[in-house]
């Protein structure tokens, strides 16, 4: 069996009385990526802390790569990339002094740091940012520059808390489109906190937290296909008629602010029969699948507060 990026066996966090994650288990493999969701206070935060051996659990274990963070942390974190919440670069230096001295950190040769540096600017396209002054760089520039340096070690494992709040959405794209390469090109296992149900869409294992455990994890898909909220969506030049004609059908249609929402479970090879149903001229017809958005709003409390 392969090595998993990281597994976590039931862990528990507390700042004192204060029990901020209870009872956690998850695990994720090599290359997978993994978006951690949850409203304000959940736990996103220690968990990505604890992780990273910043944090030491009340109970459980954490293993990175198979290296207990308790007993092996420097270990463990040899294999972790970390890009935290606030900017950590040092201002008064250039983008390569950075990234440079963090390879030099890590222990790498200078002929092996120089390497890396030149290879993950020209992978970023970023080589001509190179002799920039860090406080120059925009906000999306230096998260960019943040994710390159925690990748200058070549971790099998990238942990983002939050690495696209106060982007905007340009930035955001170029944030992701790295993340993506980092994962098709080097293979990282990558791990990320947000409160944009969107980016949960590029995870492969979404994992919900609330109130220091997990509510609720599965693949995007597999999170949506648990509601039942796939729809057909029809205007007609009689919506009253076409409600009761649907119904004498046998479908599930009720009124709808874009008219009428037929609920089925595969609405597009519905479509033709739902028409065929009718006797009055139909206006527009739409498709509406389910979104993440649905399902933390079918959580409740644990989609009130994540923001749009
Ligand atoms: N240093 C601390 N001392 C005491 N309690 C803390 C501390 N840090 C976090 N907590 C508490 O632990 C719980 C989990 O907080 P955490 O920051 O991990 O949540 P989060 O999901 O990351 O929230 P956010 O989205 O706001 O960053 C909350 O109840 C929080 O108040």
């Amino acid at each position: 069996m392969t090595t998993a990026a990281f597994d976590i066996d039931t862990l528990r966090v507390t700042y004192g009385e204060v029990v901020a994650l209870d009872d956690i288990s998850l695990r994720s493999a090599p290359g997978r990526i993994t978006a951690l969701l949850g409203p304000n206070g959940a736990g996103k935060s220690s968990l990505l802390q604890a992780l990273s051996t910043a944090l030491v659990p009340a109970a459980g274990t954490i293993r990175i790569f198979g290296h207990d963070t308790r007993r092996q942390p420097a270990l463990a974190r040899r294999r972790l990339g970390l890009v935290f919440q606030e900017r950590t670069l040092d201002e008064d230096l250039s983008v390569w002094q950075n990234l440079w001295f963090h390879a030099r950190l890590f222990g790498l040769p200078r002929h092996d740091a120089r390497q890396a540096v030149n290879r993950l600017l020209a992978q970023f396209e970023l080589t001509h940012r190179a002799g920039d002054a860090v406080s120059a760089l925009s906000g999306g520039l230096s998260r960019r520059v943040e994710i390159i340096r925690a990748m200058v070690h070549r971790p099998g494992l990238l942990i983002l808390d939050e690495p696209t709040t106060a982007l905007d959405p340009q930035a955001r794209r170029r944030v992701w489109d790295d993340l993506r390469r980092l994962r098709t090109e080097a293979g990282t296992a990558i791990l990320y906190s947000t409160h944009h149900l969107d980016e949960a869409e590029y995870a492969d294992d979404v994992v919900i937290v609330d109130g220091g455990t997990v509510v609720r994890r599965g693949s995007p898909d597999q999170l949506k296909a648990g509601l039942a909220s796939s729809r057909v969506l029809l205007s007609t030049a009689d919506d009253a008629l076409a409600l009761t004609s649907l119904a004498a059908a046998g479908f599930d249609a009720g009124p709808h602010s874009a008219g009428i929402a037929v609920h089925c479970a595969e609405p597009e090879r519905r479509i033709a029969e739902v028409i065929a149903a009718l006797t009055v001229p139909v206006r527009s017809v739409s498709v509406r699948r389910p979104s993440l958005d649905d399902v933390f709003l079918a959580l409740g409390a644990a989609g009130a507060e994540v923001r749009r």
